[in-house]
């Protein structure tokens, strides 16, 4: 099976909220996958669901044919930015990723190998309160990146990049995918992943509106604005 990421009739509810309706899609290996919507489309509580954060009100998702919670490596296997809270801000950068290292069974060694990945060597040893939204983006990266998974599941990660931050990420994503590797990367904003993709997922309203290859010379901004009507 050459599918790393799937997700199949999924929906959730939070109470009267459909937040993803019957959702179904699944990425090859080796792709970068944009996955777009609009605020409030489902993007995130999917990408929860398939790191196994929340249960679903019906519907499967699987991480290599497997649920995520179960899992024999989960760190190994896949790698999760979902958002930059969560650092302790009296901590340095190193402190607070060698902490995740040993929680989640990787060598210490691996931090100063992350660390100069995302470009924060030189900012190991501040604390993390002093960072700003794209360094803690960056940090948040560095700990999806630990395990030295095979997947990398990005929730919005260009919020708070400048715009040479959005070119390095750009470049790393696509590093990583050359590689073999896989990348599933939510935006709400076409502009951030549309030169970095293979393929794009797009949601509104928590349900598939296409799943489609990138052509070359295609003009993306009309395909999304003919597909969706809101995304920007
Ligand atoms: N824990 C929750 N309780 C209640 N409603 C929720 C919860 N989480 C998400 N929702 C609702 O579900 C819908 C989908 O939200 P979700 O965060 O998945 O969208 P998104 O596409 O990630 O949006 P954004 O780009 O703004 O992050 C929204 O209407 C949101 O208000």
């Amino acid at each position: 099976m050459n599918d790393t990421i799937t997700v199949t009739g999924l929906t959730k509810r939070f109470g009267d909220v459909v937040a993803v309706d019957d959702l179904t899609f699944s990425i090859g290996r080796g792709t970068v996958a944009g996955f777009l919507g609009a605020n409030g489309a489902g993007k995130t509580t999917t990408l929860r669901a398939l790191l196994g954060l929340i249960t679903p009100t019906s519907g499967t998702t699987a991480i290599n044919g497997t649920p995520y919670r179960e899992l024999a490596a989960p760190s190994r296997t896949v790698g999760a930015l979902l958002d930059s809270a969560g650092h302790h801000p009296g901590r340095t950068a190193r402190d607070h990723l060698r902490g995740l290292a040993i929680a989640t069974g990787v060598a210490p060694a691996r931090v100063d190998d992350v660390l100069a990945e995302v470009g924060l060597s030189h900012a190991a040893r501040r604390r993390v309160g002093g960072y700003s939204l794209g360094m803690r983006q960056r940090l948040g990266l560095a700990g999806a990146l630990l395990g030295d998974p095979e997947i990398l599941v990005l929730d919005e990660p260009a919020n708070g990049l400048d715009p040479e931050g959005i070119a390095w990420l750009r470049s790393f994503v696509r590093d990583f995918a050359d590689s073999g590797r896989t990348v599933l990367i939510s935006s709400h904003v076409l502009t951030e992943v549309a030169q970095t993709v293979d393929q794009v997922v797009i949601i509104r309203q928590g349900r598939l509106v296409a799943h489609k290859p990138i052509e070359a010379g295609e003009n993306l901004e009309r395909t999304f604005f003919q597909l969706t009507g809101d995304l920007g």
